[in-house]
């Protein structure tokens, strides 16, 4: 081929080859990404503990602290004057003498999460207050419902006993309830509870609708004592292989009155957030990067195997590519200043 050539009307030149023109500046390649991170995708998981005055590093999830709710607001300041737009919140029982085997303590009204919405929304009326919901952290059994005595899930109990703690998280002025269960008919119990109580209108009602059994919630389970005392959750959340059902309990949450999705873990399952992303077309698509994919990455830096933030942004463009447009994500307040900074596209 013949370089710098002048040329030629009907001279065969292979145009379609040549991609390169259209990403060698940094400019060009932002141009390429269809959609950016931005500041609002990012919801920040919070761990708040039932001791006020807790403050407690995670060792399993690097720079992640417990908050007692006393502690929380000078932290939260900080990440809403860095761009901070919305937390979902998950309690914590230091103490396992305060679990039962209903989940009692889920919406006592002097626990974490009640007494974490009404401090956050005092002190920071525009930050949007998800809640995460789910008996596990609260049970003494530690699985996400109630059980009957040969230890399966009692559906119609669970499902009652669940949609009135989302009842009462909204009472208590939750903008947003977020049910990660996956116990089936959830989403009806939780819209129609909403619906009776009056609240429906003010409420999103974001399913876990695709949440996958498997081996990256461990620091998660440290940090909120959540850890089944016997058996697994493999009889309500998805198998890893099974993309038909995720496909299924997505068609199911939205007939059921859901208002937005949420796909978790993310990295392993971008096939399940594109389909949520085609099935779903007309919902805000979530992916939630749980804490063993947070842990993982954080590994692979401290062992020099990565650039911390150089992974975590391919991470997340990842989640942006397969139709995410929300991410629940502990690298929240690193974003926060990463966005802030040029990025080296
Ligand atoms: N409902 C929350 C979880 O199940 C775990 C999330 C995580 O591992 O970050
Ligand atoms: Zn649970
Ligand atoms: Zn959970």
């Amino acid at each position: 081929m013949v370089h710098n050539a002048e040329y030629l009307p009907g001279q065969e030149t292979d145009i379609s080859s040549v991609l390169q023109g259209g990403y060698n500046n940094p400019l060009l390649r932002a141009w390429q990404h269809e959609r950016q991170l931005e500041k609002n995708m990012f919801i920040f998981p919070l761990f708040i503990s039932d001791d006020p005055e807790d403050e407690t590093d995670i060792p399993s999830l690097p720079n992640i602290k417990r908050f007692g709710v006393k502690k929380l607001i000078p932290y939260i300041d900080s990440l809403v004057k860095k761009g901070l737009k919305s937390v979902i919140l998950f309690g914590v029982l230091l103490n396992d003498s305060s679990k039962d085997p209903e989940g009692s303590a889920a919406d006592d009204p002097e626990g974490p999460v009640i007494q974490a919405i009404k401090t956050l929304k005092k002190n920071f009326p525009s930050l949007y207050v998800m809640c995460d919901v789910c008996l596990c952290e609260y049970t003494s059994h530690g699985h996400c419902g109630i059980l009957y005595e040969d230890g399966s899930i009692n559906t119609e109990l669970s499902v009652r006993r669940i949609a009135a703690v989302a009842v009462n998280y909204a009472k208590a002025g939750a903008d947003s309830i977020a049910p990660s269960d996956m116990i089936d008919g959830r989403i009806k119990a939780i819209k129609r509870g909403l619906i009776d109580a009056g609240l429906a209108h003010k409420i999103f009602l974001m399913s876990y609708a695709a949440k996958f059994s498997g081996s990256l919630y461990g620091p998660f389970r440290d940090a909120a004592g959540s850890c089944p005392s016997h058996g697994d959750r493999k009889c309500y959340q998805l198998p890893s292989g099974g993309a038909g059902l995720a496909r299924r309990a997505l068609i199911r949450d939205m007939s059921e009155g859901t208002d937005g999705v949420i796909v978790k873990p993310s990295t392993f399952y971008l096939d399940i957030v594109r389909d949520a992303a085609t099935i779903c077309k007309d919902y805000p698509i979530c992916c939630y990067h749980v804490s063993g994919e947070y842990a993982m990455l954080h590994a692979a830096a401290e062992k020099g195997v990565v650039d911390l933030k150089s992974i975590a942004f391919e991470a997340h463009h990842g989640f942006l590519r397969a139709g995410a447009r929300l991410i629940i994500s502990y690298f929240t307040p690193e974003f926060l200043e990463w966005l802030d900074e040029p990025v080296s596209l």
